[in-house]
């Protein structure tokens, strides 16, 4: 998908909305676990009451690869679900990887080419040669860990390596990466005081921005420092949409979440216009 695709997709839908598909089997509905492929069912239930709200979908791979061989098959049919039913809507698989370029490669083959993801998060610290076979991916689009939402980002990446922090050298650096037009980047919503500052070394870039919800970070302070003229944002908010009620009604319970979100993200594009 281009970038022009999703900033068009996000006015259509007047929400830049992205729903973490994070699903626990000691989370779901308890009649779910009856079904031959729980997580799968789950998913479905949530993507088929929720997709006019979000533009993006999220499944966070480790919540997969914990159930080994079904876990993968679940993810393989989800992502085949959403392109099959919903292809404008934009699919990031939060992976995490990284390896020396070679492997790098494999990876990038198993999300893009295999299952046939949107885009990848992958993280920063082995550098350009890790990097540079996921940017070689057209209308493929790698998002790079800049400044994570956790308290451990504080460790690491807002230290200071010469004249900048480590996340602001992530940032300046991968620009200059061979085809860096294809580089988004993580930036937690619990840092929204940092996207003022992350705007002027990387002022198009779409942001993928986790943390509101369950995390405690606020759309309001994302929006007011992150957004760009094309609006640059991706909001995700697992736990706190598809754990909304954990009965019968967790689908109905998930889009009334969605819904609430996507009115206040309405409400935001509006008054930018
Ligand atoms: O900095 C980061 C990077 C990734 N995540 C992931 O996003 C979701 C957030 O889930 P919530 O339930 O909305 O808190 C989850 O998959 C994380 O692994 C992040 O939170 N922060």
């Amino acid at each position: 998908m281009t970038t022009e695709d999703l900033v068009a997709h996000i006015h259509r839908k007047q929400s830049f909305l992205c729903i973490g598909l994070d699903t626990d089997l000691e989370k779901i509905p308890q009649h779910l676990l009856e079904e031959e492929d729980p997580i799968f069912e789950f998913n479905k239930g949530i993507i088929d009451a929720t997709h006019h709200l979000c533009v993006a979908y999220k499944p966070n791979i480790a919540f997969y690869e914990a159930h080994g061989v079904k876990g993968w098959k679940a993810l393989e049919k989800t992502i085949h679900y959403l392109n099959k039913n919903h292809p404008e809507i934009f699919t990031i698989a939060d992976a995490k990887r990284g390896d020396i370029g070679n492997t790098s490669t494999r990876y990038a083959k198993a999300f893009f080419e295999n299952l046939q993801f949107d885009s990848i998060t992958v993280a920063p610290y082995m550098g350009k040669d890790s990097i540079e076979p996921f940017l070689a991916f057209k209308d493929k689009h790698t998002i790079l860990l800049a400044l994570t939402s956790n308290q451990g980002a504080y460790d690491f990446q807002t230290q200071k390596t010469g004249e900048e922090e480590l996340y602001m050298k992530v940032l300046r650096t991968s620009k200059t990466y061979k085809n860096a037009e294809n580089l988004m980047y993580v930036v937690g919503a619990t840092k929204a005081s940092f996207l003022t500052g992350i705007r002027r070394v990387v002022p198009n870039s779409f942001l993928l921005v986790p943390g509101v919800g369950a995390q405690g970070g606020s759309l309001q302070e994302v929006c007011k420092y992150g957004m760009n003229k094309d609006v640059g944002l991706l909001v995700n908010s697992s736990r706190g949409i598809i754990y909304a009620s954990h009965t019968t009604d967790y689908a109905i319970a998930a889009a009334e979440k969605a819904g609430l979100i996507q009115q206040q993200m309405q409400e935001v594009l509006l008054k930018s216009k």
